[in-house]
């Protein structure tokens, strides 16, 4: 489904500023893989996801998604295959629209511009059964702007918008970090019912050792743009938040951060 094949990215090469980023990242994800990504600060983390995405090209190595490589693909083509929820809750919706209209947008996704957003009967009544599912109410708001939304109603939204149209793969970048831990229980809870039930192939960024245990079928631990450390399946459910915090330790040099660590 995903292929992430030696991956390298350094910004500012040959200068003072250099930072190489992604060492050499290899990473496969079979069809409905869930894999939770921790790290330490700068790890390169949202590196590897906008890489995936086409936000940030690569120097060298190869991405595939299903069997095709995307390295030269732009990002608005990849939105076709490519749903992203980011730790922003205004980075994933447009405030000026209403709430039927943004759901109308993640439906056109990687479809040419310039379509009207066709809110049929039809789709409205779709929007609402989704929108329901979200238990918030919002279904019973969906001509009002998003911009009214709070943070946490905006991110299941976006959530919702990027899981709906059932992408290929779908990428979570902390995206439950700017909301409050009530809100943030509500959208991991989200997060995990979309993932089930779509059956998606998701790399979710996390500072948030229980969620990253909580979630997924898989964990990764990234370190100065490579990975590090990998547990899958039971071995990763039965893991704990110390064995993973021994693991940083065990890293020379590894500074856990303080979000990391209050988590
Ligand atoms: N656009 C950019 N220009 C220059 N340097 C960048 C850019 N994006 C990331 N970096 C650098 O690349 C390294 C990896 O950054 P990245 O944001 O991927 O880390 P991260 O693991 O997501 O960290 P954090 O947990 O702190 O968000 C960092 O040293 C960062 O400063």
């Amino acid at each position: 489904m995903l292929q992430v094949q030696d991956i390298k990215k350094t910004f500012f090469p040959k200068t003072v500023n250099e930072k190489r980023a992604l060492m050499g990242v290899d990473l496969n994800l079979a069809d409905g893989d869930f894999v939770t990504v921790i790290g330490s600060n700068g790890a390169g983390k949202s590196t590897l996801l906008n890489a995936v995405s086409g936000k940030m090209p690569i120097d060298t190595g190869d991405i595939l998604i299903n069997g095709k490589s995307v390295r030269r693909m732009p990002d608005y083509r990849r939105a076709k295959y490519i749903g992203r929820v980011f730790q922003d809750p205004m980075a994933g919706t447009a405030p000026d629209l209403s709430i039927e209209q943004n759901l109308a947008l993640a439906l056109r996704r990687g479809q040419s511009r310039g379509l009207g957003l066709g809110i049929t009967p039809a789709r409205r009544e779709l929007f609402r059964e989704e929108l329901q599912s979200l238990d918030l109410g919002l279904e019973k708001r969906m001509t009002s702007k998003v911009g009214l939304l709070s943070g946490g109603q905006r991110q299941a939204l976006s959530l919702l918008m990027a899981g709906f149209t059932k992408p290929a793969i779908l990428l979570l970048d902390e995206h439950t970090a700017a909301l409050d831990p009530t809100r943030a229980a509500h959208v991991t809870e989200l997060t995990r019912r979309i993932v089930d039930s779509e059956k998606l192939t998701t790399l979710m960024v996390t500072h948030n050792m229980h969620q990253a245990i909580d979630l997924g079928n898989r964990l990764i631990m990234m370190h100065e743009g490579r990975i590090i450390y990998e547990v899958a399946g039971d071995a990763k459910a039965n893991t704990t938040v110390d064995e993973l915090l021994a693991r940083f330790a065990a890293i020379k040099g590894a500074v856990v951060d303080d979000k990391t660590m209050l988590s």
